[in-house]
């Protein structure tokens, strides 16, 4: 008769952790306090074999024997089965991370700056050695999304995810819209509260959602997507004034990010990534998602519509979701197998955003008088532009016009923008905000 060894008495899976941070800081104490828990599910006992930091002597609270400041000698270390990368950045980590996987090691990261940029190395090193490549945690936080992008709707064709997937940005702009605070005290806040980056400009300039949106987009469309080929805008020129004009039209303004297929006349299908701020209904269920929430819809052929929601950035959140990695890492380490492999044989071509059909909202201050709404009527007529809707109202010997468009090619909806700003009639462009959750 077979016995099946009990899972404590496995060999135990050792663990490199790479960073004690925010995040890094949970994995290492729900590592330690879940030990036994995560040795059944895993199959075998799951151990912390060291603990690379900037600085070991800023650390009293961890053992001294597990912490070492030389990443680079732990990742290819004997005693090392796998690595858990939670420092970010491009660079040393790159290198640490192709040197663990040659030497065969799994990975698990959220290192989303780092996949958005050098996936291919990466997963090509880990084909290469037969390890794992594991990164759930690099998007929307705890929510599992990725694993159901590359595993569960593999056998689907999506057509769309679209979200709020930066916690930071999403806790400012909500805050903004409450109760009016200001947007350098609201990030502070962000900050303290662990969900902004080390440098809070990868948030607030979209840098962060950009390298979301890449991961997003290469798994949905199984084609390679990097944050270069991503359309970037932050949120730095959201003003109080255009919040406070969203509200007035039953909107919100969010930062999303949106990946499309996009098929064209001539039936040629490319994908189009995106971020940038967008005004959406408040009855739009995104515009509910408030504080570091993060929200992504998924469109597919078949599943139709599916909504992922929770917690996007913080330690404990983000921890969750890299342990979850860890223990699959370790499950296929016990059965002696490995996961799925990287899919990137649509290959689609990445559409440029001028080429890409959106639609504005577009606030200015006019000359109160006869045929201003001729002319900027013109202007949009002249750039091919359909408008869906005008509301004018009068403040003193001014009008105010907002214009909120049908779809059409973003670079279309720019060139009337500048045409309009130059008008005559036209005393300021107020506000310009993409538009979406609207029927079109
Ligand atoms: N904080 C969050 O909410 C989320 C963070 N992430 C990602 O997780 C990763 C870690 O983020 P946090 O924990 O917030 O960062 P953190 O700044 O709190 O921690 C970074 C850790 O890396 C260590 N480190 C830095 N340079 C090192 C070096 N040369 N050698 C050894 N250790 C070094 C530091 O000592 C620190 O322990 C980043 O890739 C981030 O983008 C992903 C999702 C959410
Ligand atoms: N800084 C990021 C952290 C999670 O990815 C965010 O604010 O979402
Ligand atoms: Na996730």
């Amino acid at each position: 008769m077979n016995t099946v060894a009990a899972p404590e008495e496995r060999p135990a899976i050792r663990v490199a952790l790479l960073g004690c941070g925010t995040v890094g800081g949970e994995v290492a104490r729900l590592l330690t306090e879940q030990a036994e828990e995560l040795a059944a599910r895993a199959g075998a006992p799951v151990e912390l074999a060291g603990i690379a930091v900037r600085r070991p002597d800023k650390h009293p609270e961890l053992p001294p024997e597990l912490l070492t400041a030389d990443a680079e000698k732990l990742v290819t270390s004997d005693d090392v089965d796998v690595v858990v990368e939670l420092v970010g950045g491009i660079e040393p980590v790159r290198g640490w991370l192709l040197a663990a996987l040659k030497a065969g090691k799994s990975v698990v990261t959220a290192n989303k700056a780092l996949l958005a940029e050098h996936s291919a190395d990466l997963f090509e090193a880990a084909d290469a050695a037969g390890a794992d490549l594991y990164f759930e945690a690099a998007v929307a936080g705890a929510i599992p999304l990725l694993r159901p992008l590359r595993e569960s709707l593999a056998g689907d064709r999506i057509t769309r995810v679209m979200g709020i997937v930066n916690g930071t940005t999403n806790y400012i702009l909500s805050a903004m819209d409450s109760t009016g605070a200001g947007y350098a005290e609201t990030l502070d806040e962000a900050s303290r509260l662990g969900y902004a980056e080390a440098d809070p400009t990868a948030d607030v300039d979209g840098y962060d959602a950009a390298s979301k949106a890449a991961i997003l987009a290469s798994l949905a469309f199984h084609t390679r997507v990097t944050a270069s080929d991503v359309h970037r805008e932050g949120i730095a020129d959201v003003t109080a004034s255009d919040l406070a004009a969203a509200r007035g039209l039953g909107r919100t303004v969010k930062l999303l990010a949106i990946c499309e297929r996009v098929t064209d006349d001539d039936g040629v299908e490319s994908v189009s990534a995106r971020v940038h701020p967008v005004m959406i209904p408040r009855s739009h269920q995104l515009a509910g998602v408030g504080g570091a929430f993060n929200a992504v819809y998924v469109e597919a052929d078949a599943a139709g519509e599916l909504m992922f929601y929770g917690q996007g950035a913080g330690g404990a959140p983000t921890a969750s979701a890299v342990l979850g990695d860890l223990v699959a890492v370790a499950r296929n380490r016990v059965a002696g197998g490995r996961g799925p492999r990287e899919s990137a044989h649509a290959a689609l071509p990445v559409r440029p955003m001028g080429q890409t059909p959106t639609r504005y909202h577009v606030s200015l201050s006019v000359a109160d008088r006869a045929g201003v709404l001729a002319q900027v009527a013109q202007a949009f007529a002249g750039h091919g532009v359909s408008i869906a809707a005008v509301r004018q109202s009068d403040v003193g010997d001014r009008a105010s016009l907002v214009v909120v468009t049908h779809q059409a090619p973003d670079a279309a909806l720019q060139s009337t923008v500048d045409e309009i700003a130059k008008l005559d009639v036209v005393h300021e462009v107020v506000s310009v905000m993409r538009v979406e959750g609207e029927d079109q």
